[in-house]
């Protein structure tokens, strides 16, 4: 299949130049995003390689005011010149190519710090397919964030304290602490702990740039037929914020959340046994995040808003486990989250875009009836 899309590359290309993207129906623009999960998408620029290899652009955010995203892909036929199939979504807020992350971050992440900052829990996730941009998104933001903090506007005194982390199918390795491997459990009282993880204290932006430095180079990495440094696990940051002379269990959290690529079937052809079983286990967490958001009290499962008290499937995967307070009725804090689904615009992947446009879509049309 790829070898066609390469051969027909400029076909693509001139179907795409004659494409008139419908008309907006009325009423059909807006969708109800809850105000506690926001959700965008960025769609990365294609890179000089890809464009040399012979790659073109097949995923266009439409430049008037409806929100939408184009995704054009050539169908083979047995007969005749190959068709262009086009299709529309309507993923959240749409930042294109040339948008850099700091209007990304300004828009839609900054608000998340001086929410944590007064004892609630902001979570940031990149959802994409492998090679989307999502470690280039959260590094970004991870510098961001490690600035904002520290830039005198936030007000009372806080104790900060870094994790960081990856887990890795059921597996969890600390990050700051030489890639050791920890248990997440769940004590009496029903709280996920990482047990025995190094927690850093900070004190300026220069100490928080360093650790996540450090953090990354111990990120577990595998070349892949996509993206030579593909990151093969969920990498979690976490920053908490403890208030001097606050009860324990009370402090704000942010989490920033790089998940591993998701990888379309074609992908794993070429990889090993061992690749081919963690492709599997990174698909099958991703796949229980996303039973699990669906499952929250007011998501639309596409049958109607789930119950109040549906059955939330948080236990079968480690990192929904991490992720227990945005599932659990019970959490006394406040959580707020957003989304930036990430989207490789090459015709060669779009496959996987329509996945992660789709999942977007989903997300935003949900309702939770949320903390
Ligand atoms: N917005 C962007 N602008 C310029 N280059 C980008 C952008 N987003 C991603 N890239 C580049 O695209 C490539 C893939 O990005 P990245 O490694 O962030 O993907 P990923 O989704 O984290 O992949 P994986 O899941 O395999 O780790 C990298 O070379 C990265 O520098």
């Amino acid at each position: 299949m790829e070898q066609f899309l390469l051969d027909n590359a400029a076909r693509h290309q001139m179907l795409v130049q004659r494409f008139k993207p419908p008309r907006q129906k009325t009423g059909s623009k807006s969708k109800t995003t809850p105000s506690n999960i926001t959700v965008v998408t960025r769609v990365r620029p294609i890179s000089s390689e890809e464009e040399s290899s012979g790659q073109v652009v097949a995923v266009f955010p439409r430049s008037d005011s409806s929100g939408a995203v184009d995704l054009h892909e050539l169908r083979r036929v047995v007969r005749g010149f190959p068709p262009l199939i086009s299709s529309s979504f309507r993923p959240g807020k749409v930042f294109g190519a040339d948008v850099q992350t700091k209007i990304i971050y300004d828009d839609v992440v900054h608000s998340l710090i001086p929410w944590a900052w007064d004892g609630n829990v902001g979570t940031l996730f990149a959802y994409g397919q492998t090679g989307s941009g999502k470690t280039f998104t959260v590094r970004g933001i991870e510098h961001l964030v490690a600035q904002s903090l520290f830039d005198g506007t936030l007000e009372g005194e806080r104790n900060i304290y870094l994790a960081i982390f990856e887990l890795a199918g059921n597996s969890a390795y600390d990050l700051l602490n030489a890639r050791a491997s920890f248990p997440v459990r769940e004590d009496h009282l029903g709280t996920t702990q990482l047990v025995g993880i190094q927690e850093f204290q900070i004190g300026s932006t220069s100490e928080l740039l360093a650790l996540l430095d450090t953090a990354n180079e111990l990120r577990k990495s595998a070349p892949t037929v996509k993206n030579d440094g593909s990151s093969r696990s969920h990498a979690v940051c976490r920053i908490r914020f403890e208030r001097p002379s606050q009860e324990p269990g009370r402090d704000g959290i942010l989490y920033l959340i790089d998940l591993a690529g998701s990888e379309a079937a074609r992908d794993v052809f070429s990889h090993s046994t061992e690749r081919m079983k963690e492709t599997r286990e990174i698909n099958m967490s991703l796949s229980v995040l996303k039973d699990c958001i669906r499952s929250m009290p007011g998501m639309d499962k596409g049958d109607g808003p789930a119950p109040s008290k549906a059955y939330i499937p948080f236990r079968q995967s480690t990192l929904t486990k991490v992720l227990k307070h945005l599932f659990d009725p019970s959490e006394s804090r406040q959580c707020r989250t957003t989304v930036i689904a990430c989207i490789n615009p090459s015709f060669l992947d779009t496959g996987a875009s329509k996945n992660t446009l789709r999942y977007a879509e989903m997300l935003c049309q949900s309702q939770p009836a949320l903390k």
